[in-house]
């Protein structure tokens, strides 16, 4: 990893836990792409690896040994630590190290801590305000909110900040990426196999599609390794993401409405969103669609939302609504790798003028989880 320059003696230490995974990885390569390394004096730590060589930052001089992420004593000197290691060390270790006192900033990707009373979702061009009102009061935890959300209010924070949004429903397409590493790469294994199973019938013209559809079923039902997801993605899908809560709605649909209202500042108030939906995972890599249905407080034209939507961030990319550019501009192939939300499909519902549709696409992986905690890291150091 090379950097743009080095960071002063007088820079805050902090320390990083979880950034060799995949999302620790893309925090890794912001930081980098962005400069945050001048800022900053980074202490590597490893849950699998003490003693090891950190990654070296070039320009930043010698990286020194990883320190080991289980060591309170090494995590309580740090004024701040960053963290996407994974919601079971954020549960052994966080609790370890407040319980004895610590009082410096956690940074955590991870949902444990998401919903406790003294933790702040962090997601700043939506709730920037509140992040900053929560430092000067004193809050220490600050967490990056569910990808779904968090794509969610960055494409349709025009609407939802002014309060404009009485309820809606998501319906998500969510990448394999939400499940981890070694799920996309099941998810490309399986498309490897299945075309496999029938690379002489495809090559010949004259074979019969529906002998090709056969055999692709019959190794989806018996022979793909499925162990990851648990049942076959590829050439299929999965209506389920996240535990099940018992009362038919999944973990993952019930962060909707409860995460969203946090990031608001809207929960248990006359402004308070109705979410809810269902989310499905399919077969792309690591950007989460969804699409909305949306109960206006207003009447407001297709033009006035679009150019509220346009307007609240430089990410929200409105897409015309029209079949070439929904096709070129709105979909997880165009969004992927992009710090770009686009967001679509907007129209007026039969329901009725305050009823209307929207398609909104972002990397799951960049503002569905690094890119919140980078720049929170940024706000904590003065420096965004
Ligand atoms: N996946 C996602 O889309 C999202 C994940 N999150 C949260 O972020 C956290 C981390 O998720 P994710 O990045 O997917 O987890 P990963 O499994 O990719 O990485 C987590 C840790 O696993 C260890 N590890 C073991 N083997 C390897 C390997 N071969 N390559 C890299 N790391 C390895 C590393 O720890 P060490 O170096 O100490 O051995 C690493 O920090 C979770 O809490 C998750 O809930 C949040 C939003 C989205
Ligand atoms: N649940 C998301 C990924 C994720 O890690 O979400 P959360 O950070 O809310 O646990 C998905 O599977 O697509």
């Amino acid at each position: 990893m090379t950097s743009h320059s080095v960071s002063s003696s007088s820079a805050p230490s902090v320390g990083l836990v979880g950034w060799r995974g995949m999302v620790g990885s893309v925090l890794m390569q912001r930081m980098h792409d962005e400069g945050d390394f001048a800022h900053i004096n980074p202490v590597f730590f490893s849950t699998s690896n003490a003693g090891g060589n950190a990654p070296v930052i070039t320009g930043a001089g010698d990286a020194g040994k990883l320190e080991d992420a289980f060591d309170i004593d090494a995590l309580a000197k740090l004024p701040i630590i960053v963290t996407a290691q994974g919601g079971d060390y954020t549960q052994r270790v966080h609790t370890e190290l407040r319980g004895r006192g610590w009082d410096g900033l956690w940074l955590d990707a991870a949902s444990t801590l998401r919903m406790n009373d003294d933790s702040i979702i962090v997601l700043d061009p939506i709730n920037r305000d509140a992040i900053d009102a929560s430092l000067a009061s004193g809050t220490r935890d600050f967490i990056g909110g569910n990808c779904t959300v968090s794509c969610m209010l960055m494409g349709l924070g025009g609407l939802f900040k002014n309060n404009l949004v009485e309820w809606g429903t998501a319906m998500t397409y969510q990448a394999a990426s939400g499940g981890g590493a070694r799920h996309m790469r099941e998810l490309l294994n399986q498309f490897g196999t299945l075309n496999s199973e029938v690379s002489s019938e495809l090559n010949d013209p004259a074979s019969a599609i529906l002998d090709i559809d056969r055999k692709v079923l019959a190794h989806q039902r018996d022979g793909i390794e499925s162990s990851q997801f648990g049942v076959p993605l590829a050439g299929s899908l999965i209506p389920w993401i996240d535990s099940d809560l018992g009362n038919g709605q999944s973990r993952e649909e019930w962060k909707a409405g409860v995460e969203t209202n946090k990031i608001l500042g809207t929960a248990g108030s006359k402004n308070q969103v109705i979410m809810d939906g269902l989310c499905v995972r399919i077969g792309a890599m690591r950007s989460h669609s969804q699409a909305l249905t949306l109960k206006l407080r207003e009447d407001l034209s297709v033009a006035e939302i679009e150019s509220l939507l346009a307007n609240d961030n430089e990410w929200a990319k409105v897409v015309p609504n029209t079949k070439d550019a929904s096709m070129a501009e709105l979909t997880p192939v165009a969004a992927s790798g992009t710090l770009d939300v686009p967001v679509g499909r907007i129209r007026k519902l039969e329901m009725g003028p305050t009823y209307i549709s929207a398609f909104t696409v972002g990397d799951q992986l960049l503002w569905g989880a690094a890119e919140p905690l980078r720049r929170m890291l940024n706000i904590a150091t003065g420096t965004l």
